[in-house]
């Protein structure tokens, strides 16, 4: 009996605020014709999803999906209509064709005061509209990996405590974000292996995924070795050369052998 195929690889990119709008539809342009062309992602083995700014949401759409790379936005609502001035709510999201939605980065943490109880409204409005949340946790500081998977887990408990549906939970250690370096595989493994445990005892989340981000880019997939289900690309999805090189690392299923 052959075993069951193994789960997609799931690779997000967040351009955060980096690209200009053409640039950021240029480089869709390059991301979409790899993802017709990828082996890793037209075998299904490779999935990708883009989170760009809010303009550039709608034409992306338009050049990405029709290569089955899902769109995403960086941040959503608390609230799903009313008086919030420059929100930009979940509905929406939902009506322009977007699956995911961002919370809880460390940047929006640090620069714009968003603490739990806001990320957690972030994480219900994303699940209320039908949209995956991408709900960041990680340690602030530098930590020994015991340490730094009892914080996360907690975090993550107490940020999805009492909600329902599946997630992307990206384990983003904040002091390996934007750095020369991600944290070391072993750093990794064990977080993300302690974050996947809880998870799967919780059938309420069925279907969530657990990925990497901070500085992450072409190599790391393959030292991780499946301990995380696919990664969380900043700065080093720039070059599609380097989203390339990382779909390299993917195996994808060999084609069936003719009878
Ligand atoms: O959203 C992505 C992460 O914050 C990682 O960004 P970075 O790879 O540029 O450190």
């Amino acid at each position: 009996m052959s075993s069951p195929a193994p789960s997609p690889v799931l690779l997000g990119v967040s351009l955060k605020m980096y690209f200009g709008h053409h640039q950021t539809l240029n480089w869709s342009r390059r991301i979409a014709a790899l993802a017709g062309r990828h082996p890793a992602v037209t075998s299904g083995a490779a999935r990708l999803f883009v989170l760009p700014a809010f303009p550039a949401l709608v034409p992306a759409t338009g050049i990405l999906a029709p290569y089955g790379v899902a769109l995403g936005a960086q941040d959503i609502a608390t609230e799903d209509s009313g008086p919030y001035t420059g929100e930009v709510s979940g509905p929406v999201l939902r009506e322009i064709g977007c699956r995911y939605a961002e919370v809880g980065h460390a940047e929006r943490r640090r620069l714009y005061g968003e603490g739990d109880t806001v990320v957690a409204a972030k994480t219900a409005a994303a699940l209320r509209n039908g949209l995956t949340p991408v709900l960041c946790v990680g340690e602030r500081d530098e930590a020994d990996p015991a340490d730094a998977a009892a914080r996360t887990l907690a975090e993550a408990q107490r940020l999805l405590g009492g909600l329902e549906g599946a997630v992307v939970l990206a384990y983003e250690p904040q002091w390996a974000i934007g750095a020369p370096e991600p944290a070391s595989a072993d750093h990794i493994a064990t977080v993300c292996t302690a974050l996947r445990g809880w998870l799967d005892t919780r059938p309420r989340h069925a279907g969530s995924t657990v990925i990497y981000g901070g500085s992450a880019g072409p190599g790391l997939l393959t030292r991780l070795a499946g301990t995380a289900e696919g990664l969380f690309l900043g700065r080093f999805a720039h070059d599609p050369a380097n989203v390339e090189a990382i779909l390299d690392e993917i195996r994808s299923p060999a084609p069936a052998a003719v009878a």
